[in-house]
């Protein structure tokens, strides 16, 4: 969820050339789809030699190159032949229902502005514009502007509509900056009795009514701009629906958006929010800021945070930021508590954007039955540990056995992970532990790691409000248990290198 690459323990030279690296992998991909070469190879498997010909290429490079795309993990080489692995077989042939080679063009598109970054910082906005561009090339280029939105849109709509699965959803929906009205479409779908209104520029509403021809009798259109009052000359509508709208304006714009929302929007309507977030999956999010920083006028992203509290002074309720299993998240808003509470959200997936924000480093959601156990961990408590015998270490600590018996009432865990000092991260884990609590989780309960460091004096037999037991301290093996999830843990070889603190959270 975090979608970080960066690891204090491991994070090096290696590190700092795969960073400068990164275009290396975009182009291989740009290639890839501009040649349409898994369209070419399609079902069928094809020889580097028939593969050269085709593109009159040279063979010995057109190796290298697919070569390359089969550890990327779009190739299958197998002998002689090279086929589509499953994932450019789902995604990245021109006729399947989520092709997404419009939108990765539409990336290589953007790069151009990119290069401009270092001068960007200095004048602070976007430095290039596209002067007096020519009618047609516009149109062409609007064209595949919505051809990419689409494609995305696409992927995405069912994680959307999911969170209103059961309730019942009908009226009118105001599709705000619409673009291919894809959103829109899948909400048709799951909810027969909606109707969609497209609000758009004149620009995008020629193309995208031309798109849908007259195949949506649901869907009529509006064109505007979102920037002034908005004249739609109906009722209230159920559902205002904003999708990847905020981030391509500044705080100003996005006010006075949410103002004509909030004017427009039934009092038993929802309003849906969809966008990057700075809370969620934060690399992909800090990067897409920069990339309104380099490429649009003032467009920005935000947190989501800042979103709700601006709604709330519009006066309504939401329940703060959902995320997506992509690289998104929603905000559901709405006057009517009663209907907020009929959308589904992912309970697990909230807490854990709760608990980022008290500063671990990494959350990661796992099974219990995923958790290791090793007879060794009490061991090396007994032999070659200052603490044993003291404050709730062992043998005043939970025994392994009944670790296991603990750890089979609950059906999930997360591992929090953090760093020194003990005492503060030992108290984040409590407050995870409460924030869980309150949000439902009447069973949460918490291990921590290391000897508790609360207090400076303990009576070891009395029980305390605070002190948690240590996740080692029971018998887990943290290092597997770590291991099993990220593959990623380094014991410690100099007295100053990074360590790592891992806490685990139990949930029912
Ligand atoms: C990033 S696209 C999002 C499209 C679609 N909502 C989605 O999520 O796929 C932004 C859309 O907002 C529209 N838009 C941007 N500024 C607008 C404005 N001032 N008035 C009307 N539409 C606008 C664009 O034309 C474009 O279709």
């Amino acid at each position: 969820m975090l979608n970080s690459f960066y690891d204090p323990q491991k994070s090096g030279v290696q590190y700092l050339e795969d960073l400068a690296c990164g275009y290396w992998h975009s182009q291989v991909i740009f290639t890839a789809i501009e040649l349409e070469l898994f369209n070419y190879i399609g079902t069928e498997q094809k020889t580097l030699t028939e593969i050269s010909q085709h593109y009159t290429s040279n063979e010995n490079a057109m190796e290298r190159f697919l070569d390359t795309l089969v550890v990327l993990g779009l190739l299958v080489r197998y002998e002689a032949y090279y086929y589509n692995s499953q994932l450019a077989s789902a995604y990245l042939i021109k006729d399947k229902a989520l092709y997404q080679g419009d939108s990765i063009l539409w990336r290589k598109a953007l790069y151009a502005n990119w290069q401009d970054l270092k001068e960007t910082l200095i004048c602070g906005k976007r430095l290039h514009y596209i002067p007096n561009e020519d009618e047609e090339i516009l149109k062409q280029r609007t064209k595949k502007y919505i051809k990419a939105m689409d494609c995305i849109a696409k992927s995405k709509a069912k994680e959307i509509t999911k969170f209103f699965e059961g309730v019942h959803l009908g009226g009118t929906l105001l599709d705000v900056g619409a673009g291919s009205g894809a959103f829109s479409l899948a909400f048709l779908e799951d909810f027969s009795t909606l109707k969609a209104t497209l609000f758009d520029l004149s620009s995008v509403i020629a193309i995208t009514k031309e798109n849908l021809a007259d195949t949506q009798p649901n869907i009529s259109y509006h064109q505007g701009n979102i920037l002034e009052d908005w004249q739609l000359q109906t009722e209230k509508f159920h559902i205002i629906l904003l999708s990847n709208i905020l981030h391509a304006y500044s705080e100003k714009e996005v006010e006075h958006i949410l103002n004509q929302a909030a004017k427009w929007i039934d009092p038993k309507g929802f309003i849906i929010i969809h966008d990057f977030f700075l809370e969620h999956y934060s690399l992909k999010a800090r990067l897409s800021d920069l990339n309104m920083m380099v490429n649009t006028y003032n467009g920005k992203v935000f947190e989501g945070d800042w979103v709700c509290k601006l709604l709330k002074k519009l006066g309504f309720y939401d329940e703060g930021l959902l995320p997506l299993e992509s690289d998104t998240a929603l905000i559901i808003a709405s006057k009517s508590q009663e209907l907020l509470k009929k959308v589904h959200r992912d309970q697990k997936q909230y807490l854990m954007l709760k608990l980022k924000k008290l500063g671990f480093r990494n959350l990661q959601l796992l099974s219990t039955e995923d958790v290791a156990f090793t007879e060794v961990a009490a061991v090396k408590c007994q032999f070659g540990c200052q603490h044993y015998g003291l404050g709730k270490c062992p043998p005043n600590s939970l025994p392994i056995e009944k670790t296991k018996k603990l750890l089979k009432e609950f059906k999930y865990a997360l591992l929090l992970e953090g760093e020194p000092p003990t005492k503060g991260f030992q108290k984040k884990i409590l407050k995870a532990e409460k924030e869980a609590y309150q949000q439902g989780f009447y069973k949460a309960f918490s291990l921590w790691a290391g000897p508790c460091s609360l207090c400076s004096q303990c009576e070891p037999k009395s029980s305390c409000p605070q002190a948690r037991p240590s996740m080692e301290g029971c018998g887990i093996d943290v290092f597997q248990t770590v291991k099993n999830l990220t593959g990623n843990l380094e014991t410690v070889k100099n007295k100053n290198d990074y360590v790592k603190y891992f806490g685990l959270l139990l949930l029912e």
